[in-house]
């Protein structure tokens, strides 16, 4: 047994104004991925999501379908404070980009926890320190040690477990361990149970349906996965490859869903996605049109900070600097400007 250390109690969490009923508000919402950092705003930058709005009640579980690339993410990450918006996006009543208050009630877990950026690679890699799980985000884990037991033992961690000797759902449980001990109001999860055994994840599901009747938590869950998901939302949003709303609201008012369930559906939330997706899908092969990565015509830009150093940072090359931009192979060795001394 590790001797544990004395941390002071926690601060009270900076509280929130009552904002009404609803937990998540976004009105209008068009987005589109901007280079801003080498003073390129384009016009013409595809939207990523267009006109969108949803409204979700404190307390609700919503499930968040669409296909690859139709903007899942994207909108997760600016409800996550992630991404500056021109349409004001609004979580707990408060702006989700500006207000740091909401970093401690609002939870924000996706797939690239444990990954980190290696320069000159440009990919990820697991995070490998050789650190016990005990000893990570301690003062947070000490603040809330009986929730932090009930995670534990929910996700069958062992706290003297070494972070680089775990396997990818092991891993993936310590980050959902740390992610969740502080009482969150909001949660976003972006498609995080991948690679969770079966137990596990229906386990988690469990307990979030319980943090949400009984905390009032509101939950966001974007996911391909719909094992165990059938009676488990609340609320439903479908973005289409557009990224406009393809449908929005409650479970009840799905008449489809309906249904499936008068029907006895073994499968109801895969068959509502798979018949929504393929149907885009067979108008996409009509057309010939594919998913387009925005990325298509971009370099590696050393000033866009997005997914960190040397990871994809791009550069429009179809815009021609009034002056010709050296040095951009060393930028991204990280000593800028020393290539055109050389060229
Ligand atoms: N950092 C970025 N810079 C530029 N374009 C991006 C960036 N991240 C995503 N995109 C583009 O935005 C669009 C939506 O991507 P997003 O990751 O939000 O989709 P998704 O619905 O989450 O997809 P998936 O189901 O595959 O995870 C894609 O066309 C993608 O190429």
């Amino acid at each position: 047994m590790t001797a544990q250390k004395k941390f002071p109690p926690p601060k009270p969490l900076p509280s929130i104004k009552d904002y009404g009923p609803n937990a998540i508000e976004v009105k209008d919402l068009t987005f589109a991925y901007q280079h801003t950092g080498s003073a390129m705003i384009d016009a013409n930058a595809r939207n990523v999501l267009q006109g969108l709005n949803l409204t979700l009640e404190t307390g609700s579980r919503c499930l968040l379908i669409g296909a690859n690339g139709s903007g899942k993410s994207t909108l997760m990450r600016i409800l996550a404070g992630r991404h500056l918006t021109k349409q004001e996006v609004k979580v707990l009543g408060l702006n989700s980009f500006r207000d740091t208050k909401l970093n401690f009630h609002r939870a924000y877990l996706d797939c690239d926890w444990g990954m980190t950026s290696i320069a000159f690679v440009g990919a990820s890699v697991p995070l490998m320190a050789d650190i016990p799980v005990h000893e990570m985000m301690e003062r947070l884990q000490n603040s809330y040690p009986e929730r932090r037991d009930e995670l534990v033992e929910m996700l069958g961690i062992d706290l003297n477990w070494r972070m680089n000797q775990l396997s990818d759902g092991q891993r993936r449980r310590v980050q959902l361990m740390l992610g969740l001990i502080r009482p969150f109001k909001v949660l976003l999860l972006d498609e995080i149970t991948t690679s969770l055994d079966v137990c596990v994840r229906q386990d988690l599901l469990k307990w979030l349906t319980r943090e949400s009747d009984e905390r009032k938590a509101t939950i966001l869950y974007a996911t391909h996965i719909f094992d165990g998901l059938d009676d488990w939302a609340t609320h439903l949003m479908y973005l289409n490859n557009e990224g406009k709303c393809g449908w929005q609201g409650k479970m009840h008012d799905l008449e489809v869903y309906q249904d499936l369930k008068k029907n006895n559906h073994p499968a109801k939330m895969l068959a509502i996605a798979d018949h929504w997706l393929r149907k885009e899908l067979e108008e996409n092969r009509r057309l010939r049109k594919f998913e387009k990565a925005d990325m298509a015509h971009m370099e590696i830009d050393p000033t866009d900070r997005q997914g960190g150093f040397a990871s994809g940072r791009n550069l429009d090359t179809t815009i021609k600097p009034a002056k010709s931009r050296q040095g951009r192979l060393s930028d991204m060795m990280g000593n800028a400007g020393a290539l055109d001394k050389h060229s």
